[in-house]
């Protein structure tokens, strides 16, 4: 079992807090994305799981056995890295074979397995180069290639992807995935883009500030976000926030009448774009509308609800004119509400 245990994980930098108490279980065969903005302390608890740093306090606890005080290399794992370090006296292929080479597999068992990975990889034409002849997006796939061929039982990456250009980008998505479930590899992989998040991950961990906000399926994040930071950090456009008026149990926006939760003294309706409809009369709440932007599969519609600023989502053909003003209706059972002194979610009426 490689299973992996976050134990109340504490780092400090000095006197700034970099870590929070961070505790997180990843199951056997699980890939699990920690996402979030730049600084949220992504980086440090991956390096903390792979030794490469010193928690300040916490465990780490990989099949079972804690490696809290264990060096990197006796933690049973591989890691890809953003700055793709590979070795540079070594072709492709010796970089690539490296893993398998310090297991000691038989020379056919080396063969097959390098070349499984650099076909995967695209690498298969550079296998005679060295480091220092390849552009750094295909250095990134060597460094990726060599963790991947030595069919580790735990890989930790951080934005393995980063240096590929789109198109690269999302096909080596898909056949990482592909790959990395074939194998049953537990994964950990840090990334601050939100669709590798949601394509790849079985569940995705969103941290801000240090801690970890909410983890759940890719599905579960956007459908149900725990706080304000996790609505308005997923999905595309971003979730809209709009402060309103409860008053015994309902919120009235124009002529549309919400049921609210009770239970907080201000609360912000969070209303995801692309769950909103134009109504075909102009009922509804009202959405002053100030750019249209035509997207090709939808129409962006950039204005203001209340005037507070709102992005909606449209079908592509919708006749809409900037300044106009529209009619919206929501479906009370997809919107989510947030306690605007603590930025948490509050339950549904
Ligand atoms: N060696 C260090 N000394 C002092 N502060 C550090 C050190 N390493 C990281 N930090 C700080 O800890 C916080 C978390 O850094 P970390 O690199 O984990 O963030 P991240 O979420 O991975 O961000 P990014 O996506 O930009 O890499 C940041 O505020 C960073 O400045």
């Amino acid at each position: 079992m490689a299973d992996i245990v976050i134990d109340r994980v504490v780092k400090e930098f000095g006197s700034f807090r970099a870590l929070q108490e961070v505790s997180l279980t990843v199951n056997d065969g699980e890939f699990v994305a920690l996402l979030g903005p730049s600084g949220c302390g992504k980086t440090t608890l991956l390096r903390i799981i792979a030794g490469l740093e010193t928690q300040t306090a916490g465990r780490v606890i990989i099949g079972g056995q804690d490696v809290s005080n264990l060096a990197p290399r006796k933690r049973g794992l591989a890691m890809v890295f953003q700055n793709y370090a590979v070795f540079p006296h070594m072709t492709v292929f010796e970089n690539v074979a490296f893993g398998l080479r310090m297991q000691k597999a038989p020379q056919a068992e080396v063969k097959r397995k390098v070349e499984r990975a650099v076909a995967l990889l695209h690498i298969e034409s550079y296998l005679d180069r060295y480091p220092a002849k390849l552009s750094g997006g295909q250095r990134q796939r060597v460094a990726v290639a060599r963790a991947l061929a030595a069919e580790p039982a735990v890989l930790l990456m951080d934005e393995p992807l980063s240096n590929l250009d789109a198109l690269l980008r999302l096909e080596m998505r898909t056949e990482l995935k592909a790959v990395l479930r074939e194998a049953g590899t537990t994964t950990i992989y840090v990334t601050h883009d939100q669709t590798e998040a949601m394509g790849l991950a079985d569940r995705i961990a969103v941290m801000y500030g240090g801690k970890i906000d909410q983890i759940g399926s890719p599905l579960e994040i956007y459908a149900t976000p725990a706080t304000r930071f996790v609505g308005g950090f997923i999905g595309s456009p971003p979730m809209n926030f709009i402060k309103v008026q409860c008053s015994q149990g309902t919120a009235k926006i124009g002529d549309a009448v919400l049921p609210c939760p009770t239970t907080a003294q201000t609360l912000e309706l969070g209303l995801r774009g692309e769950d909103a409809a134009l109504s075909a009369n102009g009922s509804g709440i009202p959405f002053d509308v100030r750019v249209v932007e035509p997207m090709g599969s939808h129409l962006l519609l950039t204005g203001s609800i209340d005037g507070q600023l709102a992005r909606i989502v449209a079908p592509p053909t919708a006749k809409v004119d900037a300044g106009a003003r529209v009619g919206l209706t929501v479906d009370p059972a997809r919107v989510t509400w947030i306690d605007s002194t603590t930025g948490c979610a509050v339950a549904r009426p």
